[in-house]
C-alpha cells in the first residue's frame, strides 16, 4: 500500500505545537502539507473551536493498518486527552485516516469499524475535505466524486465558509 490522506484536528492545549509534533512524526513518509484552519466544532458545539489540517503520506511498504498505527501513536504522543464521555468531545490531538490508496491507485475499501476506509464521516465534514483540497486539487473521496464538486454543493458550501485560513501558523518551517 503506498498513499494515504490524514487528518489532523486539535482544540485542546497547545494546538498549534500538536500539530507539528504530529506532522513532524510523518517526517519520514511525507509528500506534503496543508495549511492550518480555524474551524467550528463539528458534531458537538459545546467545544473551544479546532486548528485542522491534513497531510499526503507515501510508503510502499506500509499497510492500511500501519497508517492507522501510526496516526494512534501521533495521538498518543501528543496525550490523548479528551473526555470518554463525549463523542465528539475536545481533544489534544485527533489523526484520522481519511483515504488509502493501493500500489496500484485503487483506493482501499474496508467496511472494519477498527479501520473504515474511506473515512465514513469525511464527506460530511468541512474541516477534512477543505484542507485536502490545498493538496490535491485533482482529489476524489471514493463514493463520493470529486472534493470541489463536494465543497460547492450545499451543505458544505456554506460551512466552508466558517473554516479560516491560519497563514500565521504555518505547520512546517519554510526552507
Ligand atoms: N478511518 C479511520 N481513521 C481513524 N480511526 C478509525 C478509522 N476507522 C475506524 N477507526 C476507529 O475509530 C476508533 C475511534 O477513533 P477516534 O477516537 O479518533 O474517533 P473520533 O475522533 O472520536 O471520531 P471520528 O472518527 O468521527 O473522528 C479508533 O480506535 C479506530 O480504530
Ligand atoms: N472542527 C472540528 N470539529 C471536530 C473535529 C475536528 O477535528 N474539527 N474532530 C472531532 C472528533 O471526532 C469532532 N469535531
Amino acid at each position: 500500500m503506498t498513499r494515504a490522506v490524514l487528518s489532523l484536528g486539535s482544540n485542546l492545549g497547545d494546538r498549534i505545537g500538536q500539530l507539528r509534533a504530529a506532522v513532524a512524526s510523518f517526517d519520514d513518509v511525507l509528500l506534503v502539507a496543508s495549511g492550518v484552519y480555524e474551524t467550528p466544532p463539528w458534531g458537538d458545539a459545546d467545544q473551544p473551536a479546532y486548528l485542522n489540517a491534513a497531510i499526503l503520506v507515501e510508503d510502499p511498504r506500509a499497510t492500511p493498518r500501519e497508517w492507522l498505527e501510526r496516526a494512534r501513536a501521533a495521538e498518543a504522543a501528543a496525550g490523548r486527552l479528551r473526555d470518554p464521555a463525549r463523542r465528539f468531545g475536545p481533544r489534544t490531538l485527533d489523526v484520522d485516516v481519511i483515504v488509502v490508496w493501493d500500489a496500484a491507485g485503487e483506493p482501499v475499501l474496508s467496511d472494519d469499524p477498527e479501520l473504515t476506509l474511506p473515512h465514513p464521516r469525511a464527506s460530511s465534514r468541512a474541516f477534512v475535505l477543505r484542507p485536502w483540497i490545498d493538496i490535491d486539487p485533482y482529489g476524489r473521496l471514493p463514493g463520493h466524486g470529486w472534493l470541489t464538486d463536494l465543497l460547492n454543493a450545499e451543505p458544505l458550501a456554506s460551512e466552508v465558509r466558517d473554516v479560516s485560513p491560519r497563514p500565521d501558523l504555518p505547520l512546517e518551517s519554510v526552507s
